[in-house]
C-alpha cells in the first residue's frame, strides 16, 4: 500500500500491504453535509456518496461516515467522485445524545487523537460544562487537554491560580492563551504533532474561530465581533476538517459548537469533582462508592456533606458513561468484520 496522506489511522496497520483493486482507495471524510461527503485522499479532494449496499446495512446514525471517519472508496468521473463502501472502525470518537428522550447518538467526530476544551478566562468559565466535555471525551477514548482562552481579560495572578485550580480539581492538563497578545500559542502550537488530529470543544463565543485562524495563519473563517466585551456569539455552519501547515490536522464542526448550548440547559449536566474528592479516601481504589466497606462518599453522604441529589446524580452520569462504553465494545467487533473485508478484498484481487 502506499503511504497514507493524512497521517496512519491504527486500523490500516493490520492491513498486509496488498493494493486496493484499481480505483479504490483509503480516504478520510473531511465534511458532511446530510447524504453528501467530502473525502481526501492521495488524490486529492472529491465529493462522495455511499453505495446502495452501505446506506441499507447501516442500523443507527451512529454507523454513518461522519467527519474524520477513514474509509474506503471506489473513485469515476476521473476521480471528481466517489462512493463509500466501507467505514473503517474508528479509534476515537465524539459523540452526544441526539436531542430528545430515545438513547440515540450522534456522531460529531472521529479519530481524534486530542480534544481541546476551550473555555474563556472570564465569561464562559464553567466547572460542570467542563466535566461534561471531559466525560464526553473520555466516552469516546479522547485525550481531553483544557484550554481557557482570553487570558488577557484577567490579570496574571489571577490566571495562575485558575490554571492551578483547574488542573488539581480535573487532573487535566491545562493551557491559557490570548488571540489577542499571542500568548501561549507556540506553547499550544508545539502540542501539534504532523499527522495528528485535534478538535475544538467549546461554547460559542470562547474564540474557537479566531483560534483557528492564528493557527492557519489566515483568515479561514469568518468571526465576528458581537460586544466589546470579548463575549461574542456567531454561527458557523461549515464541516470540516482542516489541514494545518505543520501536517497536524484540525476538526471543526458545528456539532461540536452547539454542544455548550445543548449541556447548558441539559439535567444531568452535574460536575463531580466532589465526589471525586470524596472517593480519594475510599479504602478501595476501585471503589464503585455503592456498597463497598470503607467507602468515603457514602460516608460523606450520610454525613450530610454530600447531598442525595448529588450522589443520585453522579450515578447518573456514571451509568451514562458506563453505558458509552459499553457500545464502544461492540464497535470494536467491527474490527473482525472490517478484517474480513479486507481478505475479500484480497482474494478478489487474486483473479
Ligand atoms: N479579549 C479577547 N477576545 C477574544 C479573544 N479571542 C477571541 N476574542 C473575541 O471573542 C469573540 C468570539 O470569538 P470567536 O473566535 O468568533 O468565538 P467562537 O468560539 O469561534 O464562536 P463560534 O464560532 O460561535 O463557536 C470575538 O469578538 C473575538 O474577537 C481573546 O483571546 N481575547
Ligand atoms: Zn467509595
Amino acid at each position: 500500500m502506499e503511504s497514507n496522506p493524512m497521517g496512519t489511522a491504527g486500523c490500516l496497520e493490520t492491513y498486509d500491504g496488498s493494493p486496493l483493486p484499481d480505483g479504490w482507495s483509503f480516504a478520510r471524510v473531511t465534511a458532511v453535509d446530510r447524504s453528501s461527503y467530502m473525502i481526501r485522499s492521495q488524490a486529492g479532494e472529491a465529493t462522495a456518496e455511499l453505495t446502495g449496499k452501505l446506506s441499507y446495512q447501516v442500523e443507527s446514525t451512529v454507523d454513518l461516515p461522519c467527519v474524520g471517519d477513514w474509509v474506503v472508496v471506489q473513485f469515476y468521473d476521473d476521480g471528481a467522485s466517489a462512493v463509500i463502501h466501507e467505514v473503517l472502525p474508528r479509534k476515537t470518537f465524539l459523540r452526544r445524545k441526539a436531542p430528545g428522550a430515545r438513547a440515540e447518538f450522534q456522531m460529531i467526530a472521529a479519530n481524534i487523537d486530542i480534544a481541546f476544551i476551550v473555555q474563556s478566562c472570564l465569561y464562559d468559565f464553567n466547572p460542570r460544562r467542563l466535566d461534561r466535555y471531559l466525560v464526553m471525551a473520555a466516552d469516546g477514548g479522547v485525550e481531553p487537554v483544557i484550554l481557557l482562552t482570553k487570558a488577557d481579560l484577567i490579570p496574571p495572578e489571577e490566571l495562575e491560580q485558575k490554571l492551578q485550580a483547574v488542573s488539581a480539581g480535573t487532573g487535566t492538563r491545562v493551557l491559557s492563551m490570548s488571540n489577542l497578545t499571542g500568548a501561549g500559542l507556540d506553547e499550544l502550537r508545539l502540542m501539534l504533532s504532523p499527522g495528528k488530529t485535534y478538535c475544538l470543544l467549546g461554547s460559542s463565543g470562547v474564540g474557537k474561530t479566531t483560534l483557528i485562524n492564528n493557527l492557519m495563519g489566515r483568515e479561514a473563517f469568518d468571526t465576528k465581533t458581537v460586544s466589546g466585551t470579548g463575549e461574542g456569539r456567531h454561527t458557523t455552519t461549515r464541516r470540516q476538517l482542516i489541514l494545518l501547515d505543520g501536517g497536524a490536522m484540525l476538526i471543526d464542526t458545528p456539532g461540536m459548537r452547539e454542544l455548550g448550548l445543548l449541556g447548558a440547559d441539559d439535567g444531568v449536566a452535574g460536575g463531580f469533582a466532589d465526589v471525586e474528592s470524596f472517593s480519594a479516601a475510599c479504602r478501595f481504589a476501585d471503589c464503585t462508592h455503592e456498597r463497598e466497606p470503607g467507602c468515603a462518599v457514602r460516608a460523606a453522604l450520610e454525613r450530610g456533606d454530600l447531598s442525595e441529589e448529588r450522589y443520585a446524580s453522579y450515578f447518573k452520569l456514571k451509568k451514562e458513561s458506563d453505558f458509552y462504553g459499553m457500545s464502544y465494545e461492540d464497535k470494536r467487533k467491527k474490527d473482525k468484520a472490517f478484517g474480513r473485508f479486507i481478505k475479500t478484498v484480497k482474494e478478489q484481487l487474486k483473479d
